[in-house]
């Protein structure tokens, strides 16, 4: 893409965001309300391209993507404008008669890169915290899901503002031209390698940032307080570690942490669960997505080809190059040191780490860099105040996985190196928009104090002034006419 028609694109994006028309309530909702319709006229083509992209099932796409997306949209149009309203804010009495408000404003042009393994979902919800908050965007969908971003180049303009909304289709090089631009606001999702790409380039122009990235986020298993409820544990197990994007999902399960003397327990039901899931050939199951890319692909494979790694494998491990496939795989203790348990896994590849006690988990995650989620399936509520006070995450989902995702009460984001800022719901409203301060102030009474001469009476009265303690700015004022 050349730079000319970077920079003509930036221009017009600058000038609607400058006319104010995307400030009003009745353009946000407007486009809300078209991008709702944008997913339901064209839900078949999104599934289409989902399956070709990822191999998703319909079923997987709505769950994950399409249904995500409406939700979102819905949520915001029912909500923005109570979002906009200016929020009061309590002035001090010492500054009578003044009145104070925070007043959310939109950045002005943003813009948004998006990841691969849930294409929709990642540039569509960021996209509607946007459009909620007032901006003009730039939207970057993934090189590495083409159908899924040629979808959304083509759909967007037919749908939402043209003068307001772009998308902008490439790889590495566009990203690096757009990244010379100055945004109002950069929200990204990817890995921490490109993260650190678009935090270099931002600072350069002081550049506000979202980064939803990754890492290794763990499940914890306390067996004695759940073994009676273990098959649905597994079953969640299973859901939240293939179920979404094949392993493929910055939420996905990465490790799991068991005591020793229940591993062959968990492994036992984990077998029958992903039987019961994808068959007993899962390469035949319409039910399990693809490895995203060759890359991806090559990158897995390798995870396992390492001997001592290889040799923990206790199901699965078998791949299929032709049809970028590999089968949801298990792993029993593989090296602490390997690539599998030191780089995020992003992938249908599950180890499980064997502990003496359930309580060396707080220890075995705080020695590794902050996770996007911690998932911990226990009903001992001691060891849940434990995880919640001594460990730290983007979140922590108790007895469940990955549901986390479509609860627009709960932000949504990292903390460390799985990220910084946070949207779903009203936090995608915040994150786009600038809290702006504003104080009204009446001419009388003078506050005298604030102003120099300054004297003992002046330190005094500030004193006081700040303590807010009236009562004595009172007898200190009286105590002075008293005194005159
Ligand atoms: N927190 C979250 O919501 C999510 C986080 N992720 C994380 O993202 C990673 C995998 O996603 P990928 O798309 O492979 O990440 P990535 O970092 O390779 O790409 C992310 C985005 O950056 C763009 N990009 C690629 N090279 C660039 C460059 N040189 N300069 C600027 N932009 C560039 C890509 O086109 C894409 O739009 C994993 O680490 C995963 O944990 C993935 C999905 C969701
Ligand atoms: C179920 C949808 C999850 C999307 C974010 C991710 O884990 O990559």
């Amino acid at each position: 893409m050349d730079q000319i028609k970077v920079e003509k694109g930036m221009a017009e994006l600058k000038e609607t965001f400058s006319s104010g028309k995307t400030r009003s309530a009745v353009w946000r909702k407007t486009q809300l309300r078209a991008l709702i319709e944008l997913v339901h006229e064209n839900e078949e083509e999104i599934f289409k391209a989902l399956h070709q992209d990822l191999g998703k099932h319909p079923v997987e796409a709505y769950r994950d993507e399409v249904g995500v997306i409406l939700k979102s949209a819905d949520y915001s149009l029912s909500r923005v404008e109570k979002w906009m309203a200016p929020k009061k804010g309590h002035i001090p009495l010492l500054f009578f008669p003044a009145n104070g408000e925070v007043m959310p404003e939109p950045f002005g042009v943003v813009l948004i890169f998006a990841s691969w393994n849930f294409p929709i979902s990642l540039a569509l919800d960021p996209l509607i915290g946007a459009i909620s908050a007032g901006n003009t965007v730039v939207l970057k969908p993934s090189d590495m899901s083409p159908k899924c971003s040629s979808f959304l180049a083509n759909a967007i303009p037919k749908y939402l503002d043209p003068k307001a909304i772009k998308v902008v289709e490439g790889g590495a090089d566009v990203c690096e031209q757009l990244l010379q631009q100055k945004w109002d606001k950069i929200f990204f999702t990817g890995s921490q390698r490109i993260g650190r790409v678009v935090m270099t380039a931002a600072a350069k122009h002081l550049t506000p940032v979202t980064l939803e990235m990754g890492g290794k986020s763990p499940a914890i298993l306390d067996v004695t307080s759940t073994s009676s409820n273990m098959k649905v544990v597994a079953k969640r197990i299973v859901g939240g570690k293939w179920g979404p994007c094949c392993g493929q999902a910055c939420i996905g399960i990465d490790y799991v942490l068991v005591e020793d003397e229940h591993s062959s327990f968990l492994i036992g039901s984990l077998r029958r669960i992903i039987r019961e899931f994808y068959g007993e050939n899962p390469e035949e199951s319409i039910s399990l997505s693809r490895i995203g890319n060759k890359n991806n692909f090559d990158r897995l494979s390798r995870l396992i080809k390492d001997p001592l790694v290889a040799a923990s494998i206790v199901h699965g491990g078998s791949t299929d190059e032709e049809k970028l496939f590999i089968e949801p795989t298990i792993l029993l203790n593989p090296p602490l040191d390997s690539e599998i348990m030191t780089e995020e896994i992003f992938g249908p590849l599950l180890p499980i780490i064997t502990l003496n006690n359930i309580q060396e988990s707080i220890e075995f995650m705080n020695s590794r860099p902050k996770p996007l989620v911690i998932y911990a399936f226990t009903k001992d509520e001691t060891f849940k105040k434990q995880i919640l006070t001594h460990t730290s995450s983007g979140g922590v989902v108790f007895n469940d996985t990955m549901v986390q995702f479509i609860c627009d009460d709960l932000p949504f984001g990292g903390v460390g190196h799985s990220g910084f800022g946070r949207y779903h719901g009203k936090y995608s409203f915040d994150t786009f928009s600038h809290e702006k301060a504003v104080m009204h102030r009446g001419f009388y009474p003078e506050i005298e104090p604030r102003y120099p001469p300054w004297n003992s009476f002046k330190l005094q009265f500030l004193r006081l002034a700040y303590s807010f303690n009236y009562l004595g700015l009172l007898l200190l004022l009286l105590g002075l006419k008293k005194k005159y």
